[in-house]
């Protein structure tokens, strides 16, 4: 590897996410039992590209259901991609609302699983756990269940976790928008440590002053698809005469144009990625493989699975019985 190489932090080609919807749940049951096709398919993302270096400090924007979630939870590991490449250089911490607590365990109990799930030994958790619980501001509340906190609580005991485990890569999803302004200044101030130490940050705002003041580049995701990426304040300038002019128009018009867009999120197909890469200048075979579904939500898997269980569940039923009624006098 050169030194530019081990320099990009995140590597992304065509990512794609399809989730299935269902017109109720017994559709949806029908489909994972017995495999009914009665799904609509909904691309939330149709093929993002990028590569992000290390110190590189992005702005996520695009408007609400735009995907800027789902490509947060690709990145960070919670869901797979449906098709694409994915390539990581370094750990990952992800501060999201609500996100990865346990809420029946107490803030200290979080604390010690998610330390032991980093892979630290006892004598370091014990070391780090009064700074965690400090930069958290939770006092004797650090005993309560987690279950009991507020949602701006949650945030920062979330906040504190994730950033003491130092990760290569921080991801931030609308997290600072919940604790209150104390703690926010607080930590900003922590996120400008990580960026002086030259880390890799995603920063998931609605926020845009907040975008155009931390980032130095901007990804506009808009209906799963990647309409600018580049420096902050001409990307953020352009987001934001698209929102003003999404504003202008009266109800009507923006439904039509919205229901438009979204349509096209459920006609898109694979292929036409595909085709889209041969034009960027993929040859056939890369093109072929970028666009091999790695996995798809709903039916197959997990229908396959199901299918299986019930008919071992009944074999073993039946056996049960055949040899209960054997035992009888
Ligand atoms: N598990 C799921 N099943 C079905 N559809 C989903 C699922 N998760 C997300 N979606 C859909 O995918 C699209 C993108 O959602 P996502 O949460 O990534 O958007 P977002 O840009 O983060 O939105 P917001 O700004 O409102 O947080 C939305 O239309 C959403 O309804």
């Amino acid at each position: 590897m050169t030194k530019s190489d081990q320099d990009i932090m995140v590597q992304a080609e065509a990512i794609t996410k399809n989730f299935q919807l269902y017109a109720n749940q017994t559709e949806k049951l029908k489909s994972t039992f017995l495999g009914n096709q009665s799904e609509t398919n909904f691309w939330a993302l149709r093929g993002l590209s990028f590569e992000v270096k290390r110190g590189e400090v992005i702005g996520i924007v695009g408007t609400n259901g735009s995907g800027k979630s789902t490509l947060l939870n690709i990145l960070s590991g919670v869901i797979p991609q449906t098709s694409g490449k994915l390539k990581l250089n370094g750990s990952i911490g992800v501060v999201a609302i609500n996100e990865g607590l346990n809420w029946e365990l107490t803030g200290r109990e979080n604390i010690r699983i998610k330390q032991l799930m980093m892979g630290k030994s006892n004598k370091e958790i014990t070391a780090v756990m009064p700074s965690i619980i400090d930069f958290a501001e939770l006092g004797e509340f650090i005993d309560q269940p987690v279950k009991d906190y507020s949602n701006g609580m949650r945030a920062k005991l979330g906040f504190s976790i994730v950033t003491h485990n130092n990760p290569d890569i921080l991801i931030i999803d609308e997290a600072l928008s919940v604790g209150d302004s104390n703690f926010s200044k607080k930590a900003l101030g922590k996120i400008r440590e990580f960026i002086a130490e030259n880390k890799t940050i995603f920063f998931v705002s609605h926020d845009l002053d907040q975008v155009r003041e931390f980032t130095t580049k901007v990804m506009w995701v808009q209906y799963g698809e990647m309409r600018a990426f580049g420096p902050t304040q001409a990307v953020a300038d352009e987001y934001q005469k698209f929102t003003q002019d999404l504003d202008k128009l009266d109800e009507a018009n923006r439904d039509k144009y919205v229901e438009k867009q979204k349509q096209g999120q459920q006609i898109f197909t694979l292929e036409q990625l595909q085709d889209r890469l041969v034009q960027q200048g993929k040859n056939f075979d890369q093109a072929r493989n970028l666009t091999a579904i790695r996995s798809f939500e709903g039916f197959s898997a997990i229908s396959l699975y199901s299918t299986l269980i019930i008919i071992f569940g009944l074999m073993a039923i039946v056996i049960y019985f055949y040899l209960t009624k054997g035992q009888q006098p």
